[in-house]
């Protein structure tokens, strides 16, 4: 009953095998950010995100989750200030989450999971001219992660989930346009952790300034449950496997302190 009871309330459900050997790897995401451990940092601005909703192209999956890809050949969808010293622009968004709502999150709040979490992905425009040129660079990228809660069902996202059955199988593709993301944050952008490190699926990059927001959205069961209906596999493959618990084991925070916006 007790190894029950364990694995219970400390679920580790690595989505792939970990790689071995992982440039410097000492700056690693996810991780469980400990509160009482994070320092106030007075100098941190307010977040500007500007998203244009026209620059919206398609949904696709990708056999590890479904990416909602906006054009990043122009600035139209940015964000800036924060913690960062430059303009980033946004090219995808996608989400990680569970095969049940006691877990799915990449991130932990004092070791608290949540049933799924939001990336918005941008790449340094100040510095690069190519997502995969700012991949590999340590100030190359800017996530804001945030949290998921199940509750009462969520009018923005319903477009979006609405889409997913098109995309049920790993390499489908269906445009996708007019969706902005704006109304996947919370109210108050203003409350969040910040800290240095990597993307959470290969290349694993150290490359990423995680903006980790506070305040979380919710959305319905049903409408997680949709999450669920996608599928790791492609259409040819024999044996169809559902895209869930596509999250990475939390990480190392090797002496990284971890910033908030807030007292
Ligand atoms: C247009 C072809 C692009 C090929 N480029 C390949 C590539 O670098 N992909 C990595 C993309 C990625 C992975 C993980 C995160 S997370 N979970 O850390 O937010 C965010 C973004
Ligand atoms: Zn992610």
């Amino acid at each position: 009953a007790l190894c029950a009871i364990k694995f219970i309330f400390f679920p580790v459900h690595p989505m792939w095998q970990e790689p071995l050997a992982i440039p410097g790897g000492d700056r690693q995401s996810p991780i469980d950010i400990v509160v009482r451990k994070s320092v106030f940092d007075p100098q941190l601005r307010p977040l500007k995100v500007q998203y244009d909703p026209r620059t919206c192209q398609q949904i696709w999956n990708n056999g590890y989750s479904f990416l909602v890809e906006y054009d990043d050949t122009t600035d139209k969808s940015t964000v800036k200030g924060g913690p960062l010293e430059d303009q980033f622009r946004l090219c995808q968004f996608h989400f990680h989450w569970g095969e049940n709502n006691a877990w799915g999150s990449e991130h932990s709040i004092d070791r608290r999971l949540f049933p799924a979490e939001l990336h918005l992905v941008h790449w340094n425009s100040d510095k690069y001219s190519l997502f995969e040129e700012a991949v590999i660079e340590e100030n190359g990228l800017a996530v804001i992660a945030v949290f998921l809660k199940i509750g009462k069902r969520h009018e923005g996202l319903q477009k979006l989930v609405d889409a997913l059955p098109a995309v049920r199988h790993k390499d489908s593709l269906v445009e996708f346009t007019k969706f902005d993301p704006a109304c996947l944050l919370p109210e108050n952008i203003d409350d969040y952790w910040t800290y240095a490190g990597s993307l959470t699926t290969p290349p694993l990059t150290e490359a990423v300034t995680w903006i980790v927001m506070k305040r979380h959205i919710e959305v319905s069961h049903d409408q997680l449950a949709v999450f669920r209906s996608l599928l790791f596999t492609s259409a040819e493959e024999q044996v169809q496997r559902s895209m869930v618990n596509n999250f990475r084991v939390q990480q190392a925070v090797k002496g990284r302190t971890v910033r908030s916006s807030f007292t």
